[in-house]
């Protein structure tokens, strides 16, 4: 008699949603709590802004952007726990998250050639993840702006995590300036509101497309809001955190 082997069933959760509305961090510990790999596409983008950056590229020429992307050196770790980005072998985890890049960053987002090599990167990332990988075979969630409607529309589970504006200015600004009085939220409206703005020219992610679950997180502290998305997650693959531990 043959000894039952377990077979791990790979899942993809895609979440998309606007700047603030906790898309990382919730993330990140529902990888984390599920034993998934962790793809943050946002990261991306920024560090194609760094890379173009360093190379003294004008943003706005789409021609020379859209060169210097392809050939990027990028390097995304997948473990929620500790997801890096490496540029050519440089360790850029802080420097994408500085102001000077969130300004910019948009000038890469919304150049189209940009894009299809980012989605082709990510789709083979996604692809990894469901035969081995980090994770073993188990799968992934990848966050961003437009994972849900255009680099994985076929994801197991499809979620847009939103907030209200001012709770996404509020966080925005307790994390930049460490308060949220009326002068941080105003510091921080062009980082939030202005990104999202520009943003939203090549994605949609506003409004949930079809078939995508939204879960609102304006009301909801952060561990509500991964509770949220776990429960999500269980209706709709079956899949919890007991699940993931014993497997
Ligand atoms: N439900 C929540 N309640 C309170 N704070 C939250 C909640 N979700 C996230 N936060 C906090 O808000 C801040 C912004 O969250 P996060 O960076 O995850 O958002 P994001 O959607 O990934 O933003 P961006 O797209 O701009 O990178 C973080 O400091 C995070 O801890
Ligand atoms: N799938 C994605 C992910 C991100 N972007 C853009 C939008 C942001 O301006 C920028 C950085 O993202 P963040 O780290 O703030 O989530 O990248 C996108 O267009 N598509």
């Amino acid at each position: 008699m043959s000894t039952p082997t377990s077979v791990v069933t790979p899942v993809v959760i895609a979440v998309d949603g606007p700047s603030g509305s906790g898309k990382s961090s919730v993330s990140k510990a529902v990888a984390a709590r599920l034993g998934l790999a962790y793809l943050d596409t946002g990261a991306m983008y920024r560090a194609a802004t760094v890379w173009c950056t360093r190379r003294g590229t004008d943003l706005s020429d789409h021609t020379a952007v859209a060169a210097d992307v392809v050939a990027m050196p990028l390097e995304m770790g997948v473990d929620p726990r500790r997801p890096g980005v490496t540029l050519d072998g440089d360790d850029v985890a802080e420097e994408i998250r500085t102001t000077a890049v969130s300004a910019a960053v948009s000038k890469v987002a919304t150049n189209l050639a940009v894009r299809a090599e980012l989605k082709r990167r990510q789709r083979e990332a996604i692809d990894a993840e469901r035969t081995g990988g980090f994770s073993g075979g188990r799968g992934i969630l990848a966050e961003g702006r437009d994972i849900t409607t255009v680099v994985a529309p076929d994801a197991d589970v499809r979620i847009l995590l939103t907030a209200s504006e001012e709770a996404r200015l509020r966080r925005r600004a307790l994390d930049v300036h460490g308060a949220a009085d009326a002068s941080a939220v105003e510091a921080t409206r062009d980082q939030v509101l202005r990104r999202d703005r520009d943003d939203a020219t090549v994605s949609q992610f506003e409004v949930a497309a079809d078939g995508v679950v939204t879960v609102d997180s304006s009301d909801l502290d952060l561990e509500q809001t991964v509770e949220a998305v776990l429960a999500v997650v269980a209706n709709v693959t079956g899949m919890t955190t007991a699940s993931a531990s014993s497997a």
